[in-house]
């Protein structure tokens, strides 16, 4: 059916009982990702979806002092519609009553046979036909987005192509989501691809699949996304991006609904909706020949538009709210927050990159922000430059020069713009890490970024960082696999973050990694060199690199 398997978090600080209670789960069809403490049950939630959570009440787990009831509550908070079963101690009832208040599902007590469990979980789920419902909301309550709701359930109930259109970082697959589970389809998997992510020779195999041995790297049968989505929702992102012969069959299987795998000569039916989106105008692609108007026809039957951040500048606070309530948990920060000035400050900016560069703006910010208060400062925003910059209120903020700090400007100013340069070099300063690994760090985050940025969009996120795409796959590949950095040193990670922040806009044209991590080994080089008077050997040891390698950077890399 390619539907997908439920997914549960078990949360018990006792491995053994997550061993049991998981493969019992396992038994009877859902799947389990095991926490045993709750910061760690904290984070999966934040990155995964899950259809029910089952916890451990009796304890206090992780040793941070926080008690079961508080995930009970912050998962009724975040994720309504999903299902908590926790379990107790016996003679813990009043506990357990407490968490049915706060709105668990059920409890049992721990001791319970691993059948019941099982009873109830699947109760639990069958109880929530919602639960493919539950991450995805929308914020805002402005007149535009109640008709963009209005927009959504209207579309829900016809099978015809939806086209969402929006600029970049408007919520456009948010919208995907909801048509797709406000639809008689929800029970079936919503099944997104970013078109602008697999190159062309890929595409038809992704879409369609392909038969073991159809081409050279095909060691196994493959299954294609619109098989995947079967009876279910296929959301096109970035369709604009698609290459032309890329189009000519993605049309042929819209209209046969029927594809054929690649190295396959049978045609298998699909029942398949196909919702589309890009932030680029089809229009004008058709104009110029890039885009076919026979699949836009069969794409756009209704057009759905999300408006931009700046329509709906009103829901600023609400999404300052509710990002700030993510980022509570995902940086444990628990009191967290924003000062009245920095929501003005943000209230009259013009998002260019809308709700994604909102998010990301918080995200820096938090980082950078001292006492967990975040002020117009740790924003680093330049003022609009369409508008007349907002006259300060002086009630606000006693300093109002500070509410836009000039930000450095990576084209005009240039990559080797010294201080920009020595701010990244202090982030280093008191790390152990070696030369190479330094400068990985940089790679990873920033094509970390990027990729967020693009929506896992690879040949743009290579474009943005001046990289080839071959290289972009190998570097993350590589990120990947030493967890470098990126997993392992949260801090490092953050202050690149923050420094590289603002320049995921749309101001900027691209960013050249390879040459902005080149001047920092050469730098980092050259203060070591200076640090140890030419000792090759104590230089070499300071860098954690070898000496000839060195000698090689030296002489012939950047002929010092
Ligand atoms: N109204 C909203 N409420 C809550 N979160 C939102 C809303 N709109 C967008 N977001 C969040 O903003 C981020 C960007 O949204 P999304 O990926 O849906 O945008 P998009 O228009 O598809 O972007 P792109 O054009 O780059 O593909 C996501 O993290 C999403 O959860």
């Amino acid at each position: 059916m390619g539907q997908k398997k439920p997914l549960c978090l078990l949360v018990d600080d006792q491995k053994d009982i997550l061993t049991l209670f998981s493969l019992s789960l396992a038994s009877i069809g859902i799947e389990s990702h095991l926490a045993q403490s709750l910061s760690e049950a904290y984070i999966f939630l934040e990155r995964n979806n899950y259809d029910l959570c089952i916890s451990d009440l009796s304890i206090r787990m992780g040793g941070e002092g926080r008690e079961g009831l508080d995930l009970v509550e912050y998962i009724k908070k975040h994720f309504p519609f999903m299902p908590i079963i926790v379990m107790t101690a016996y003679g813990e009832i009043p506990t357990a009553v407490r968490a049915l208040q706060l709105g668990a599902y059920d409890f049992v007590c721990k001791e319970v046979m691993p059948q019941q469990l099982c009873d109830l979980a699947q109760s639990a789920l069958k109880r929530n036909l919602n639960y493919q419902k539950k991450l995805t909301r929308l914020i805002g309550e402005s007149p535009v987005i109640e008709k963009l709701r209005d927009d959504i359930q209207r579309v829900a109930h016809t099978q015809a192509a939806v086209f969402i259109s929006g600029e970049s970082g408007v919520g456009k697959e948010v919208v995907a989501q909801l048509i797709h589970s406000a639809s008689n389809r929800s029970e079936a998997p919503f099944v997104p691809l970013n078109c602008g992510a697999i190159s062309g020779e890929l595409i038809e195999s992704e879409l369609f699949g392909h038969k073991k041995g159809a081409f050279t790297g095909a060691y196994e049968n493959k299954k294609g996304l619109f098989k995947e989505a079967d009876k279910g929702t296929l959301f096109l992102d970035e369709i604009g991006d698609l290459s032309y012969s890329a189009q000519i069959k993605l049309l042929r299987a819209i209209q046969e609904r029927a594809i054929r795998p690649v190295g396959s000569n049978k045609e298998e039916t699909v029942d398949v909706r196909i919702l589309s989106a890009s932030h680029r105008n089809l229009k004008a692609l058709i104009e110029n020949n890039s885009f076919r108007k026979d699949l836009f026809f069969r794409i756009n039957v209704i057009e759905v538009r999300v408006p931009p951040l700046r329509e709906r500048i009103g829901d600023v606070r609400l999404l300052i709210d509710h990002f700030l309530k993510r980022l509570r948990v995902k940086n444990d920060q628990p009191k967290l927050d924003i000062s009245e000035a920095a929501i003005k400050v943000l209230e009259q900016y013009d998002f260019p990159g809308n709700v994604r560069e909102l998010e990301n703006l918080l995200e820096a910010a938090s980082v950078l922000c001292r006492d967990e208060c975040i002020r117009p400062d740790d924003l680093r925003l330049s003022p609009p430059q369409e508008r007349p910059t907002p006259a300060p209120n002086p009630r606000l903020e006693k300093n109002p020069k500070k509410i836009a700090p000039q930000k450095i400007n990576i084209t005009t100013n240039k990559w080797n713009n010294n201080s920009f340069l020595e701010q990244i070099l202090t982030v280093y300063a008191s790390s152990h890490l070696t030369l190479p690994d330094m400068m990985e760090s940089i790679y990873c985050v920033l094509i970390k970024m990027a990729m967020e940025y693009y929506a896992n969009g690879q040949r743009k996120s290579a474009d943005f960082l001046e990289l080839t795409e071959n290289s972009l796959r190998y570097r993350s590949k590589a990120c990947e696999e030493k967890k470098l950095l990126v997993g392992n040193n949260v801090t490092i990670a953050n202050q690149l973050r923050v420094l590289f922040g603002p320049f995921f806009s749309p101001e900027t044209p691209t960013i050249p990694i390879d040459k902005i991590v080149d001047e920092l080994e050469k730098r980092m080089i050259k203060s070591a060199i200076r640090n140890h008077k030419d000792d090759l050997t104590k230089i070499s040891q300071q860098l954690g690199i070898s000496v000839n390698s060195l000698r090689y950077r030296i002489e012939r890399k950047y002929k010092l």
